[in-house]
């Protein structure tokens, strides 16, 4: 007796999804963070948790490699969205979206982003367009919601930020009670930009759909840049739309890579 799942990725922010709108599925946080070790479990940056819902098509819970449950992960919902079938509503913590298959693989509409220090959250009031804060050299952010916190740093080149060193001392930082997402953007062209993340609960990543998100709408909100843009991650390029007042539309790559069972003998 095993758990199926199917291996997928976003850009190569990868994930163990099990469906378990027939079979129930309960896993102990110790649990996830066994099936998370890239080296005895089967590794993954997010489990993915497919439920019934009352409310939309399905459920989509959402746990990261250190076993914290979260609102949103934009990479594993176009990979959901696909599992599902196109023109599909997806509940979450972070409200329901919705998905569709689209040239260059799927569009997810990722709702309004909010902008709101109490929304990000802060721990205290704060302009969430230009921060008056930094850590040894990144200065001056913007913070955005889009189901889950972001803080997007602007810089003249991403790839020169000590990331692994600062990611992990802003994720932790007194200033987000709920932790934080970090971003370190380069604007390279009207509508392009560079991005690294330091993801919460997981570390460095290869692709973050969330953080392609909030990077988009900060550099659009303070006139950086002018949507649709293109966001290169390391693990591959996403288009994110959006305008004030409207929801994010992101669209991107879903790769199912393989499927397979977990012992549940070896679970424990
Ligand atoms: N680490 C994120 C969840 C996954 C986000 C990312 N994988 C995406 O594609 O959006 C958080 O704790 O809010």
């Amino acid at each position: 007796m095993g758990i199926a799942f199917h291996k997928m990725h976003g850009l190569g922010n990868d994930f163990v999804v099990i469906d378990a709108r027939v079979q129930p599925v309960s896993l102990s946080e110790a649990h996830i963070r066994a099936i998370a070790d890239r080296n005895t479990g089967v590794g993954f940056d997010q489990l993915i948790i497919i439920e019934a819902s009352t409310e939309a098509d399905a459920r989509m819970r959402i746990f990261n490699a250190d076993g914290g449950e979260v609102e949103a992960c934009g990479n594993a919902t176009r990979c959901v969205a696909r599992l599902l079938g196109s023109d599909v509503r997806i509940e979450t913590l972070g409200g329901i979206l919705h998905g569709r298959a689209a040239a260059g693989g799927v569009s997810i509409d990722m709702g309004q982003p909010r902008f709101d220090w109490q929304t990000i959250p802060l721990a205290y009031a704060m302009d969430t367009r230009d921060m008056p804060v930094g850590w040894d050299g990144l200065e001056r952010p913007s913070a955005v919601n889009v189901g889950n916190p972001h803080v997007v740093f602007f810089v003249a080149d991403t790839h020169a930020v000590p990331l692994d060193m600062l990611g992990p001392r802003i994720e932790t930082d007194a200033l987000f009670p709920e932790r934080i997402n970090v971003n370190v953007a380069t604007i390279t062209g009207p509508s392009a930009i560079d991005l690294r993340v330091w993801e919460r609960g997981v570390g460095l990543t290869r692709a973050c759909g969330t953080g392609a998100c909030a990077t988009a709408v900060a550099a659009i909100r303070l006139g950086l840049a002018t949507g649709p843009v293109t966001v290169s991650l390391p693990g591959g390029a996403l288009e994110i739309a959006w305008q004030p007042g409207e929801s994010i539309i992101m669209t991107g790559a879903a790769t199912h890579v393989f499927s397979g069972e977990i012992d549940t003998g070896w679970l424990g």
